[in-house]
């Protein structure tokens, strides 16, 4: 369903991302790992056609996402705190996202229900605007809205990051159940090789924006990430 064509990303005189030909077929949980700054939230923003290339494409559905809008109905995503409007309160954020998506209170409240877990009885009724939540808090708020409107295609930068275990671990479930339940397709980045080993079918290895590694063997993946990482 997302389809990377002849990718190059250059800024200055350092290409950041190189990226020949990389395809993501949809259900499939897409891991996404590497050292800083080898190119993984670079390749989320092109995704999303929040930066653009210097040459190539990325395609939704055969769409290409600098010059059309249908992909924008299939994909949610969550890179980072400035895709929220963090003067609301999580309720006003959630009910704003139910007027765009054209959702009934009945939808919009079976989607949070999903969450009861997750969110631990620290974010709906907190009285506190989205700003004053922790980080942690802040990141499963992203994580619902992303999630909201049925998308086909769920991209997370760094979900895992600011999560408590107990977090971490719900938000694994919810995840494989969404992918279960409705077949979501997840494109995921970690630094946390546990997490993304298990929930991930597929991980590519980005090095200076290169693919070197494109893992599939369930059995093999984490003993070659450690290998790579040195962390074995
Ligand atoms: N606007 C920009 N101008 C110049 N260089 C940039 C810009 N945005 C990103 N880069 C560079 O692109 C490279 C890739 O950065 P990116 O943030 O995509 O890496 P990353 O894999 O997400 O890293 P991390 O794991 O630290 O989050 C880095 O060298 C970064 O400095």
């Amino acid at each position: 369903m997302i389809q990377i064509d002849s990718l190059k990303k250059v800024y200055g005189n350092t290409t950041v991302l190189d990226i020949p030909n990389l395809r993501i077929p949809k259900g499939q949980c897409f891991g996404l790992v590497g050292n800083n700054g080898a190119g993984k939230t670079t390749l989320f923003r092109i995704i999303l056609d929040l930066v653009r290339t210097t040459e190539g494409a990325v395609l939704v559905d055969g769409e290409n996402v600098s010059q059309g809008e249908q992909w924008k109905t299939k994909i949610g995503a969550y890179l980072d705190e400035n895709m929220l409007l963090s003067y609301l309160s999580p309720e006003e954020y959630f009910a704003t996202l139910k007027k765009i998506y054209g959702l009934s209170e009945a939808e919009l409240q079976l989607h949070l229900d999903k969450f009861t877990d997750l969110f631990n009885g620290e974010i709906l009724g907190s009285n506190k605007y989205i700003r004053d939540l922790s980080k942690g808090n802040i990141k499963k708020v992203g994580i619902a809205a992303a999630l909201l409107g049925q998308p086909e295609a769920v991209l997370l930068d760094e979900p895992f990051e600011n999560l408590d275990p107990s977090s971490q671990i719900r938000l694994k479930r919810l995840m494989l159940k969404e992918k279960t339940d409705h077949l979501v397709t997840f494109v995921i980045s970690s630094h946390d090789l546990n997490h993304v080993t298990e929930l991930c079918e597929r991980i590519v290895l980005l090095e200076k924006g290169a693919v070197i590694k494109d893992l599939h063997d369930r059995n093999r993946m984490k003993e070659e990430l450690a290998a790579y990482f040195n962390v074995g």
